[in-house]
């Protein structure tokens, strides 16, 4: 080619080159928003014989455009009413608010071969999960300030096929300074989480009442909660070092009895008495406390009520493991089971399910807690050195319906403790019941059809080898979850892209 030639041709050809890669941007962009759902339509009805609402179960259809719930409508009205829109009709499945799960540790970033924001959301759509909010810790670094939780943000984009909130950590380091408080919680953060016990996590130090009350007393500002994990460690009790090696470790019994229920019961009179003070001090408007997975359900269960009666702003949740197992049927070396605040013995159990269906409990959580099985210890089985914490994401809802059966636990109240509360607490007003003007979250699930948590079974979390479901049955399969009117999940497929969205509190 000749010098002038190529003068002429070279910038035809950038010309063109410009013109194909804005074709492909575009095009590209809008095959992504397709991606989103497995259904292509933007309008479109729900219908069932079975349709979870605030007011009752109902038959009928719900309206869904462009992401929110446009109308419901009972089947003896569906007559005569004109139906623009594709329906896709559920038949006698259950169709129900999406689970909203306040309590996961996904890990990412930082520790993601615990778990991960893909693995972890995947496989909250694949249980029927359509919102959930991520613990501050366990990640690394952990969300304990306006910077980190950026980098939770950065980690989460476009990698979560469910929308995911965030806990900030209050921590000693961040209490006492107000305008860092203030930072995280402009930043974002849902609320603040708390431990009052060692975490087992390096750079999540335990807080004391101090702490405690000045993080709620910032937060009161923001409406937003603060989140406590319950036990304080008391000196009677058997040292974990004198017992470690030795053959009582591989007992569960031995484990039990290093967490006794006075370790969660010292934690909550303290922090009844710190919410007092605050009431005292005229601080409580805006205040909320919440107490993360309860166990006891003896003289700490008490003195929550004692505190609600008394008119604290005070919830608290259990999670399905306390409510599924007992003590007694831990075999030794099972570290699968290994939690904090341990699994009681079966009257415990009893008692906590009694309060739940009462009401003292409000609602329910995963507190999903993976590692990798090394940590586990499963081949050692040694209780106090494995790793504690229980994986569970994908199965809450059909664990939960399965063992409460037998307690005439009934659709209303799974949307209660999975869902309205939840939502609630996390402060997502758009979220958690199937109502005219929400965000179209549901889970479409047969109550009946059972199913083997055998090896073949889908388990989109990361080491189900380490979760206690496994080997299990249950009953209650989700068929299918939306999110934002996204078909992000439907019988074992997921939505081609990861469109979840991070939900920052304002
Ligand atoms: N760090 C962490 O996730 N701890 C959790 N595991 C557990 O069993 N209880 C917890 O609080
Ligand atoms: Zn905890
Ligand atoms: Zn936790």
């Amino acid at each position: 080619m000749d010098y002038m030639l190529q003068w002429r041709v070279l910038p035809l050809l950038t010309l063109l080159a410009s013109f194909l890669f804005l074709f492909y941007v575009q095009n590209s962009s809008k095959s992504s928003y397709k991606e989103c759902s497995l259904l292509p339509y933007q309008h479109y009805w729900i219908t069932s014989k079975r349709i979870v609402t605030p007011q009752g179960v109902i038959s009928g259809s719900v309206e869904i455009k462009e992401g929110k719930i446009l109308s419901i409508v009972k089947e003896e009205d569906w007559q005569g009413k004109s139906k623009v829109g594709h329906i896709v009709d559920y038949e006698e499945a259950v169709v129900m608010p999406g689970l909203i799960d306040v309590h996961v540790h996904l890990d990412d970033p930082g520790r993601a071969e615990w778990e991960g924001f893909p693995s972890g959301t995947k496989a909250a759509a694949a249980g029927g999960i359509t919102t959930l909010v991520d613990m501050p810790l366990n990640s690394f670094p952990s969300t304990v300030s306006q910077e980190t939780l950026k980098l939770k943000i950065k980690a989460a984009k476009e990698r979560i096929y469910v929308d995911v909130g965030f806990w900030g950590g209050l921590v000693p380091e961040n209490a006492f300074n107000a305008s860092a408080l203030e930072a995280l919680l402009n930043a974002g953060v849902l609320g603040l989480k708390s431990f009052m016990c060692p975490s087992g996590i390096n750079d999540f130090p335990m807080t004391n009442a101090s702490h405690i009350k000045e993080g709620l007393s910032v937060l009161a500002k923001y409406r937003r909660p603060l989140l406590v994990h319950a036990e304080i460690q008391q000196d009677s009790e058997i040292h974990l070092e004198a017992k470690d090696g030795s053959d009582d470790a591989h007992s569960y019994s031995t484990y039990l009895k290093t967490r006794p229920p006075s370790w969660e019961e010292a934690a909550i009179r303290e922090l009844v008495a710190v919410t007092k003070e605050i009431r005292s001090g005229g601080l409580a408007e805006g205040s909320h406390l919440h107490i993360v997975h309860l166990s006891d359900s003896s003289s700490s269960l008490e003195l929550i009520k004692e505190a609600k009666n008394g008119g604290d702003s005070i919830t608290v949740e259990t999670c399905p493991h306390y409510l599924a197992f007992s003590a007694e049927e831990i075999r030794d070396g099972d570290t699968r089971l290994k939690c904090a605040p341990p699994i009681r013995d079966a009257a415990n159990k009893e008692k906590l399910w009694e309060a739940l269906l009462e009401g003292h409990i409000d609602m329910l959580s995963s507190d999903h807690s993976p590692t990798v099985p090394e940590l586990k210890l499963l081949d050692d089985g040694n209780f106090l050195r494995a790793w504690g914490g229980i994986s569970s994401l994908q199965f809450v809802l059909p664990v939960t319906w399965s063992y409460g059966r037998k307690y005439g636990v009934t659709l209303e109240q799974l949307a209660l403790w999975w869902s309205e509360r939840p939502a609630k607490l996390a402060g997502q007003e758009l979220k958690g019941a199937i109502a005219t003007g929400n965000l179209a979250d549901i889970v479409i699930w047969e109550p009946d059809v059972e199913f083997d948590l055998n090896d073949d079974y889908p388990v989109y979390f990361k080491h189900p080898s380490i979760s206690a479901y496994m080997g299990t049955k249950l009953s209650g399969r989700v068929l299918a979850t939306f999110v934002r009117g996204n078909l992000v999940y439907k019988e074992g497929k997921h939505a081609p892209a990861a469109c979840g969205v991070p939900i920052l509190a304002r």
